[in-house]
């Protein structure tokens, strides 16, 4: 009789003596194990195949360095990462982030909680994730590019339509993207399917550049759906005012709610009139400029320098955060349910720290992970890998089709998954238990590989 509970205590021990101070990673370790035991009771062949050892070691963990020179000629270094978490259902697949941030810790955690957002898409994608901690913020075109091609002459090495997929994530967008294209097709070729997120004339999708916003929003949408309610009227408050966030607002804002706040790293705007998404393209996307801007635009718009977002007094209904890890501890928290929250969807990447979401379970507020409702990014980029094989392009409505569809089955296999196993509602353990057997599944059938 395999003793499941001291099977998990006794793994997360031994991750935890290994992966001393990688706070991000044993953050998302430790919020995995514990919420697939219940799968584990009823399964117990994945745990007499000792398989969570094997599945918590990446297959490769690639770290190299980036020369590149600045526009004064000044020469400069930033360290480059790859972690190839799992490749059991596919190629590996992930974002590349430039951050100043970026640690082994930060790229182990993403990849890790990108093979079970992967296998959610129903797509065949590893998981896997990369990036440096080259800070964009400030730099010209011209030292961009530079690092860009740079940190290609590396990575080349390791990826390809059929190994390794990357895409952007913080920090990289569709520009870099396409620097990062073309100096591997002076180096390989034109291969199309190395890298998604790419410009449109370079073989990009449509709606590649909405997709985790939108991705987002559908699956509160299908959420509310199945509380025969809808997003008409919603008061939202979102975090960030990049990729994610301009996105997750535009379709908040069709579907009839009203985002009032977003935020940068510097502060957040609250505009009284709900947010001017055009006007947040222009400055954030066209003049990479701060968001302070927006106020000094619009008069119903006041900025916050040096506050969250996520601390404001102000009543509404569905939080999003989509700016970044851990922006939203239980002192966040517990302003959210003063405000009367009652949905939490994360475009970003584990934006609530585990003692927030033991909060949020207590008052009722529903929590949607990030693994399952930001999805919706890597799986048109999944889109994106499907037409570039075909050689063919599909249009934004029929791209955005398969996007709300992908993303209301995700949904929907979370509900169940969580209902079968656990406590219904519980989207965490939905979203782990469901995206961890398929990977499960492909391994033991992979053998010992
Ligand atoms: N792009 C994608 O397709 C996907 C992204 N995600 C996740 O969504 C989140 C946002 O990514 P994306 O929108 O692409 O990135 P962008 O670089 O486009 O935007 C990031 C936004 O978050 C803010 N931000 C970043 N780091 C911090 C920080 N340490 N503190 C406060 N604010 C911060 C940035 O502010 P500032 O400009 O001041 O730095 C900016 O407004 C990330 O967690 C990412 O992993 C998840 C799935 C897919
Ligand atoms: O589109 C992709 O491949 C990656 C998206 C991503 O990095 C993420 O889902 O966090």
């Amino acid at each position: 009789m395999v003793n499941v509970e001291q099977y998990l205590a006794d793994l997360l021990t031994k991750v935890e003596a290994k992966n001393k101070g990688q706070d991000e990673y044993l953050q998302a370790v430790q919020e995995f194990i514990p919420s697939i035991a219940p799968f584990l009771e009823k399964n117990p062949v994945y745990v007499e195949k000792n398989l969570l050892d094997i599945l918590l070691l990446p297959e490769r963990l690639i770290q190299f360095r980036v020369p590149w020179m600045d526009d004064e000629g000044n020469w400069c270094a930033n360290t480059g990462y790859r972690v190839q978490y799992n490749s059991a259902l596919g190629p590996y697949k992930g974002g590349l982030r430039f951050h100043p941030t970026v640690n082994q810790s930060i790229m182990k955690f993403l990849s890790f909680e990108q093979i079970f957002k992967n296998s959610l898409t129903g797509l065949a994608m590893g998981g896997g994730k990369g990036g440096s901690d080259f800070d964009p913020k400030g730099k010209s075109d011209g030292e961009i590019m530079r690092f860009c091609q740079s940190f290609m002459l590396e990575l080349q090495k390791h990826i390809g339509p059929d190994v390794d997929v990357p895409a952007g994530d913080i920090g990289v967008g569709a520009r870099e993207i396409g620097y990062l294209f073309g100096a591997y097709k002076r180096l390989n070729g034109y291969e199309y399917g190395t890298l998604t997120g790419k410009p449109l004339p370079l073989g990009g999708s449509l709606a590649r550049t909405e997709a985790t916003g939108y991705g987002l929003v559908y699956f509160v949408k299908h959420l509310l759906a199945d509380q025969n309610d809808t997003l008409t009227g919603k008061k939202i408050v979102a975090s960030g005012s990049g990729n994610v966030a301009i996105y997750a607002i535009e379709k908040a804002h069709q579907l009839g709610a009203t985002v009032y706040a977003c935020s940068d790293s510097s502060g957040y705007v609250f505009d009284s009139e709900g947010i001017d998404v055009e006007l947040l393209k222009e400055i954030k996307e066209v003049r990479r400029a701060r968001l302070s801007e927006y106020a000094v635009a619009r008069e119903s718009a006041v900025y916050r320098e040096n506050a969250s977002v996520w601390q404001m007094p102000f009543a509404y209904d569905i939080a999003l955060p989509c700016a970044t890890q851990n922006e939203i501890d239980v002192v966040q928290g517990e302003m959210l349910v003063e405000n009367g929250v009652s949905i939490v969807a994360e475009g970003a990447n584990m934006p609530t720290t585990m003692a927030c979401v033991h909060l949020l379970n207590e008052h009722g507020i529903v929590y949607c992970p990030g693994k399952a409702a930001n999805a919706g990014g890597v799986a048109v980029s999944g889109l994106e890998m499907a037409q570039n094989a075909h050689r063919i392009s599909w249009s934004f409505e029929k791209v955005d089709r398969e996007l709300e569809k992908i993303m209301k089955d995700i949904y929907e296999n979370c509900r169940d998954t969580a209902e079968t196993y656990c406590t219904a509602g519980d989207f965490l353990a939905g979203a782990n238990i469901a995206g961890f057997e398929k990977v499960a599944d492909a391994m033991i059938r992979e053998g010992l590989v």
